[in-house]
């Protein structure tokens, strides 16, 4: 099967740092990735180089075996739906109308009922004619993903969709796009809550400085070694009736 989405050997840099070293990703559809690593790793960067959003001095990136410099964003825009991690918006629409320009493919009424349907979906059906520029923050967000999921693209990629949202809205997000998956979707999302990410993906790409540290199944990727040496945790997976979460504690700090 075609990967969705392949970043192979990226090198960036980001003025004179350089925040990818050859990093890579692979996404097959159906399958769920997560990109964690500590803050300034370089996770959105990877994202944004390997969409074409960001130079690179080495690397390729192919967006359905295509690479992604050849693609125009109309042919990028049927390929992909990305949530940025920045929720910066510039004009007050209401938050129906910011949902369908996730369906730009569409004609206007049919855009607007794809909206209205992930709108509920992500549960602020009630929020639909309220100005994005007028809701808290994390009401805000849930519009956003609706956008992402009016798209339909085959590949999805959210750069941490569930920050400021609360436990359940958290949830919700990665029951949908799991569901995405589920029908068929790539999906890649960058998640800080290690347990989170172990319960909702497949695979789990670990970056340090610009490097994957791991890309394997989370109980491999989120050991306790990589806990320690990239995340300067002491801790583990532990299983619990809901799921495994990453009980931890800094490392070097004793216990409570
Ligand atoms: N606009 C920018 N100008 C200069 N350096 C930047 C810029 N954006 C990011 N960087 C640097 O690039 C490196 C990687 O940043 P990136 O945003 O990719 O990391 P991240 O893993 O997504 O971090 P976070 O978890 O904090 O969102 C960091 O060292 C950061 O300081």
């Amino acid at each position: 099967m075609t990967a969705a989405w392949t970043i192979a050997d990226a090198r960036a840099r980001r003025g004179r740092a350089l925040v990818l070293d050859g990093a890579a990703l692979s996404v097959a559809p159906g399958e769920v990735v997560g990109v964690v690593g500590p803050n300034g790793a370089g996770k959105t960067s990877l994202l944004r180089a390997g969409l074409g959003l960001m130079p690179v001095e080495t690397g390729q990136a192919r967006l359905a075996g295509r690479p992604v410099g050849g693609l125009n964003p109309v042919e990028r825009a049927r390929l992909v739906g990305y949530l940025p991690q920045e929720r910066r918006l510039a004009w007050n629409l209401p938050a129906l109308e910011v949902a369908a320009l996730g369906a730009p493919d569409l004609p206007s009424s049919k855009a607007l009922a794809v909206a209205r349907e992930r709108l509920e979906r992500v549960g602020v059906a009630d929020l639909a004619q309220r100005g994005v520029l007028d809701m808290s923050g994390g009401e805000r967000a849930r519009v956003l993903l609706a956008r992402l999921l009016a798209t339909r693209a085959p590949l999805l990629v959210a750069d941490e969709p569930v920050a400021g949202l609360d436990p359940d809205a958290q949830l919700l997000t990665l029951d949908l796009l799991r569901a995405e998956a589920a029908a068929g979707a790539a999906v890649v999302v960058t998640l800080h809550d290690l347990g989170l990410a172990a319960r909702s993906c497949d695979r789990i790409l670990v970056l340090d400085h610009g490097r994957v540290a791991a890309d394997e199944a989370p109980r491999q990727a989120l050991s306790s070694e990589v806990l320690a040496k990239v995340f300067r945790l002491d801790g583990a997976l532990v299983e619990t009736p809901a799921g495994l979460i990453v009980a931890a504690r800094r490392s070097g700090t004793p216990p409570p």
